[in-house]
């Protein structure tokens, strides 16, 4: 759990607090968050902990969504904006957990692969990054595309343009409102692409921002 500024999509520049879950069966062999997939009691440990990282590792803690709250207080976070993330949150439901923070006065926002059902509040930001064949094997649920508020892609070849162009087609007239792609690790061919891309299908372009100027 982390204060920055939301990096990533059209929420990009947005102050947020960021709740990882932790646990991934998805597998994606470019993911820069792999410290997340393990999800083993033998490295539970106490918020303290957790919180006090200094490196990325597989340490995680349980708690209460109130527990949650009273962790944003006693740390001081000023955002109003809860980023669930992971790892993938959506292997949980995050229905309680989400109308607690939009009864408090947040509001929220969840990255998900699309390979879940996703459970939260109705004012949930959505933001579905669909997964197409990783090694985890699961498949894009229409579900979670329908829920989407945006649809943020990863690229890295035209595969993964293609990809994205067979999900659309699924939603039919019911198209996402918005659709980025996001280069995948910052490679070069993968920036040129998506830039390409984007200006011709009038999409947008994801940059995960936070890498580029040296925040979490
Ligand atoms: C680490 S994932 C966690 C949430 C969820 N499992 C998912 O994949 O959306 C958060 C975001 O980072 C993106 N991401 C992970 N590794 C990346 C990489 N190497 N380059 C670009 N984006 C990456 C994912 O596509 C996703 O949008
Ligand atoms: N600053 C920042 N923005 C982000 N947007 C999505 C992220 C994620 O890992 O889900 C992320 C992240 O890890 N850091
Ligand atoms: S689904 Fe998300 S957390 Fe899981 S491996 Fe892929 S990018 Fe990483
Ligand atoms: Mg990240």
């Amino acid at each position: 759990m982390f204060e920055t500024i939301q990096g990533e999509g059209v929420q990009t520049g947005l102050p947020s607090i960021f709740v990882r879950l932790q646990g991934c069966p998805v597998g994606c062999p470019w993911c820069d968050t792999k410290h997340t997939w393990t999800l083993d009691d033998a490295f539970l440990t106490s918020a303290d902990a957790v919180l006090d990282k200094t490196q990325e590792s597989e340490a995680f803690f349980a708690c209460t969504d109130g527990a949650l709250l009273e962790i944003f207080a006693k740390r001081g976070y000023k955002a109003r904006h809860v980023v669930i993330t992971g790892g993938e949150p959506c292997m949980y439901d995050l229905t309680s957990v989400t109308s607690l923070l939009h009864a408090r006065g947040f509001t929220t926002q969840i990255e998900t692969s699309g390979t879940f059902e996703v459970l939260c509040h109705e004012d949930t930001w959505v933001t579905v990054s669909p997964k197409v064949d990783m090694k985890g094997g699961m498949p894009i649920l229409t579900s979670a595309l329908q829920r989407a508020n945006e649809i943020k892609h990863p690229v890295a070849m035209q595969k993964h343009v293609d990809e994205l162009d067979a999900l659309l087609a699924r939603l039919g007239d019911a198209q996402p409102a918005h659709i980025c792609l996001q280069p995948i690790s910052q490679q070069q061919r993968a920036t040129d692409l998506a830039i390409a891309t984007c200006i011709a299908r009038n999409w947008r372009l994801s940059l995960q921002t936070h890498k580029y100027i040296g925040i979490e």
